[in-house]
């Protein structure tokens, strides 16, 4: 990404907005530690980040009776980076509100870098990466790749999904092949089709008891399933805790919903445009799953797989072991993060 350049009357205005925000938090924080010193708030509860804006968060938790509830919380100064999937321990207020005073283990987060190219938390505790393609556009094998070597390096499961199946020939041609090459490496797979009526059988199968997140391509139809997997557009709303929903920036954070069946998605813009920056040589190639019994074979230790002697990666393409067309698209990826860019 390209710096803009600030003039100095910007750069003042900015700084000022952020010392004044700093203040303010500081302010909230004092007043909240005040609070709970003087007993103000109830006994500690395990919840969930549902969405998070700025130093305020929806954590959902199970209340007496045993229904979800969505509380707007503060989160304590030294509190930082807590993300939508968090589990947490907080303390409710006498009104709806509440504060964080701890954040739990994470099992997986998701990672994107901000404005200034630096790698920050946008979502954590995820079972599945759900890469969404489609009949049209048409998917390259290399981008397939490209996204399956990003889900890898974050060490979330990762599933193929392709829609609009409606469009494809009858025998699925060449995509069916295709798709089927990735299943004979362990991938599951998964068909669906917002526009037929059974369309999303599989896709709810795949869906429930799992915590998931959708990527993919513009066009493929990442909100067209995530408009049909909640199809009542006031149950995505009625996601957020109240005082969040007079918010403005509800349509930027990563936001988690339940699904009717049971699961969780977790979806934001952001997420969904979730790509390869950030990645080293030695991760792309453990993101090629089937490379995985070669590697520390080469005669080399520290071979390229180029055109090096006894190379096992290069061995294993030549008996057939290794797809051709992945092998390619390694070479494609890494060539892409020399060159510096996508
Ligand atoms: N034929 C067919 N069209 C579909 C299907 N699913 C989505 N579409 C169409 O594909 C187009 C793109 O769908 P979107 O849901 O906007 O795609 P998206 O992935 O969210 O795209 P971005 O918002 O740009 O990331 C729309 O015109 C949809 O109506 C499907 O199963 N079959
Ligand atoms: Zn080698």
């Amino acid at each position: 990404m390209s710096k803009r350049k600030l003039t100095r009357q910007q750069r003042w205005r900015i700084e000022k907005i952020q010392a004044e925000r700093a203040k303010r938090a500081e302010r909230v924080d004092a007043r909240d530690g005040e609070r709970l010193e003087a007993g103000e708030f109830g006994p500690e509860r395990p919840g969930r980040v549902t969405a998070h804006f700025g130093r305020s968060l929806d954590v959902e938790a199970v209340d007496d009776s045993g229904e979800r509830h969505r509380h707007r919380c503060h989160m304590r100064a030294n509190m930082d980076g807590l993300v939508t999937g968090d589990r947490v321990v907080w303390r409710q207020a006498n009104d709806d509100s509440g504060v964080v005073v701890a954040r739990g283990e994470r099992d997986s987060v998701l990672e994107r870098p901000d404005a200034r190219g630096q790698l920050k938390p946008v979502a954590a505790n995820l079972d599945q990466i759900l890469i969404v393609f489609a009949a049209e556009p048409e998917p390259h094998a290399n981008l397939i790749d490209r996204y399956l070597v990003a889900a890898e390096a974050t060490g979330i499961a990762p599933a193929l999904v392709l829609n609009k199946v409606d469009l494809l020939p009858e025998r699925g041609g060449e995509l069916r092949d295709l798709l089927d090459r990735y299943e004979a490496l362990g991938y599951p797979v998964v068909l669906a089709s917002v526009k037929q009526q059974d369309g999303l059988d599989a896709l709810h199968q795949r869906l429930t008891g799992r915590t998931s997140v959708f990527v993919g391509q513009s066009g493929v139809g990442k909100s067209s399933l995530i408009d049909r997997l909640l199809p009542d557009h006031a149950l995505r709303i009625g996601a957020l805790s109240e005082d969040s929903r007079k918010g403005t920036h509800t349509t930027t954070t990563a936001m988690l919903y339940h699904l009717p069946a049971g699961g969780e998605l977790i979806d934001s813009p952001g997420i969904r445009e979730f790509g390869l920056t950030h990645l080293d040589a030695e991760q792309v190639t453990a993101g090629f799953i089937e490379f995985h019994d070669y590697l520390g074979r080469c005669r080399f230790r520290d071979c390229r797989h180029r055109e090096e002697p006894g190379c096992a990666l290069l061995a294993a393409v030549e008996r057939g072991d290794i797809h051709p067309q992945r092998f390619a698209s390694y070479r494609r990826i890494l060539a892409s993060l020399e060159s510096g860019g996508e």
